[in-house]
C-alpha cells in the first residue's frame, strides 16, 4: 500500500514489455462495450442506463471535453504526491467509490469486492443503503480501510436510526445522503426489460437485516417477500424530505455528514447553512433528471461559492485521469467514481475491480506528472483551458 503510484503504470507497462495482457482493457472509455459483452442485458443496461433520452449522461461527458489541461514542463515533478485529506481521513489519492446499488447483479462478490480493493489501495468507499451485502459484512471485507455509509433517507424514523446506529458501530466514518434519488427517475432501458432487481429482495440486505424495519413484520422477509416488499417501498421512496429536517441527521450521526445531489449554487448555500461538512456535486451519472446540466457545469460556481467552508466533492462522467485533474482544478477536493469499477466488477469481480482502480491510478499519475504537477492539491484553474 505504500508503493508510489508511479508503480502501477511501470508493473503494467513492464508486463506488456514481457507481452503479459491485462485480463481486460486499460482503457477505461472502452469498459463499457467489454461490459455489454459479458453481462445480460437487463443488469448491464441497469447499470449503463440513464434517465429518458439519456440527455444528462452524455451532457456529463461532454462537459469534460469542453476542459482542456495545458501542461507545463521543466517543473521537476519527478516524485509525485496524490495524497489528500477529505473529512479528516487521509487518502492515497483524491478517488472514493460511489455508493452504487445491487452490486450482485453484476457479480457475486459485488460490495465485498470492491470494499476489499478500496482498502489494499488507500481509498475510500462508499457503501449504498441498497447493498446486496449487509453493512456489516461489508466493513468486515473493508478491514481497516475508510468507509463511509450513503444513507438513502428512510420514510421511517426508527428505520433511520437503526441504519444509523449499524453503520456507526461497523465503523463507517461520514454519511452521504443522497438527496436526488427519493423516486426513481424514468428510466427506459430498465421498464422495457421490466428490470427491477430490487422487486426481487435483491439489494435489500440492510433493510431485510433491520430489527426495526422487520418488526411490524408477520415473517421474516425471506418467508413472505411480497409483504417485506410491500413495507420496503413506501420506506425507500416517496417522500421527498425539506431542509430543516437535515439536522436531525446531523443531530444522530457522530461524524462528518455529506449531501449527494447538489447542482445549483443555492442549494450548495443551504447545505452550508444546515451545518454539514460536505457535499457531492452529483447529477446520479445522469439517472435522475433528463435533460440536466453536466454535474461538471455545476462544478466552478458551486467551490466559489461554498468551498472554502465545505469540502466539495464531485461525481457523475469521471472516465480517466485528465477528467479527475480537470474535476480538481475546477474546485473539487475529491472526485467519486461510479460505473467503470462495476463494470471491471462484471469483467472480473475482485481482480477486476482491482485492475480498473489501478489502471485509473495509474493514468492519473502520469496525467498529472506530464502535466507538469508534483502534487494534486496544488492544481488551480490556470491548468486548464476552455475549449
Ligand atoms: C448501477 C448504479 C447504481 C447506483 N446506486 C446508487 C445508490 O445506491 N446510492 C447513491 O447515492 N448513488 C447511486 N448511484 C449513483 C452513483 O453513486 C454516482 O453518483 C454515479 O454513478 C456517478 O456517475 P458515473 O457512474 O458516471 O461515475 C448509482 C449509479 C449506478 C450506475
Ligand atoms: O439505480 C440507482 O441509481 C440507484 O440509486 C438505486 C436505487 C434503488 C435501488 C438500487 C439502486
Amino acid at each position: 500500500m505504500s508503493a508510489p503510484l508511479s508503480a502501477y503504470a511501470s508493473e503494467i507497462y513492464l508486463q506488456g514489455m514481457g507481452g503479459v495482457l491485462p485480463p481486460f482493457t486499460t482503457d477505461s472509455c472502452a469498459l463499457e462495450q467489454a461490459a455489454r459483452e459479458a453481462l445480460e442485458p437487463g443488469p448491464f443496461w441497469y447499470v449503463a442506463g440513464a434517465a429518458g433520452s439519456g440527455a444528462t449522461n452524455r451532457a456529463n461527458r461532454e462537459a469534460f471535453d469542453r476542459w482542456r489541461l495545458v501542461p507545463r514542463m521543466l517543473t521537476g515533478a519527478t516524485d509525485r504526491d496524490l495524497g489528500t485529506t477529505v473529512l479528516g481521513e487521509r487518502l492515497r489519492a483524491p478517488i472514493i467509490t460511489a455508493p452504487i446499488g445491487v452490486q450482485s447483479i453484476v457479480h457475486p462478490e459485488a460490495e465485498k469486492a470492491v470494499a476489499a480493493v478500496a482498502a489494499e489501495l488507500g481509498l475510500a468507499m462508499a457503501l449504498s443503503t441498497v447493498s446486496s451485502f449487509c453493512l456489516e459484512d461489508v466493513a468486515a471485507a473493508n478491514g481497516d480501510g475508510v468507509r463511509w455509509f450513503q444513507l438513502y433517507w428512510p420514510n421511517d424514523e426508527q428505520v433511520c436510526l437503526s441504519l444509523l446506529a449499524r453503520a456507526k458501530a461497523a465503523g463507517f466514518t461520514t454519511l452521504v445522503v443522497t438527496l436526488d434519488t427519493w423516486l426513481l427517475g424514468w428510466r427506459p432501458h430498465d421498464l422495457d426489460r421490466a428490470y427491477l432487481p430490487f422487486l426481487t429482495g435483491e439489494g435489500l440486505a440492510n433493510y431485510f437485516t433491520d430489527p426495526a424495519f422487520c418488526a411490524p413484520l408477520d415473517k421474516p422477509p425471506a418467508e413472505d417477500l411480497p409483504a417485506a416488499l410491500m413495507r420496503w417501498l413506501p420506506v425507500f421512496s416517496g417522500v421527498d424530505h425539506t431542509w430543516d429536517q437535515v439536522a436531525f441527521l446531523r443531530e444522530n450521526w457522530d461524524g462528518p455528514v455529506v449531501l449527494k445531489g447538489i447542482q445549483h449554487v443555492d442549494d450548495a448555500r443551504r447545505a452550508l447553512d444546515c451545518g454539514v461538512q460536505g457535499i457531492v456535486v452529483s447529477n446520479h451519472g445522469g439517472r435522475q433528471v433528463d435533460g440536466a446540466i453536466a454535474s461538471l457545469d455545476a462544478l466552478p460556481a458551486i467551490a466559489d461559492a461554498v468551498g472554502d467552508s465545505l469540502e466539495v466533492l464531485f461525481d457523475s462522467g469521471v472516465r480517466t485521469g485528465a477528467d479527475i485533474l480537470k474535476a480538481l482544478a475546477l474546485g473539487a477536493r475529491a472526485v467519486l467514481v461510479g460505473r467503470p469499477w462495476v463494470y471491471g466488477l462484471a469483467l472480473g469481480g475482485t481482480a477486476g475491480v482491482r485492475h480498473v482502480l489501478r489502471s485509473l491510478l495509474a493514468d492519473l499519475d502520469l496525467a498529472l506528472a506530464l502535466s507538469g504537477h508534483a502534487s494534486a492539491a496544488g492544481l488551480g484553474r490556470d491548468a486548464l483551458q476552455p475549449h
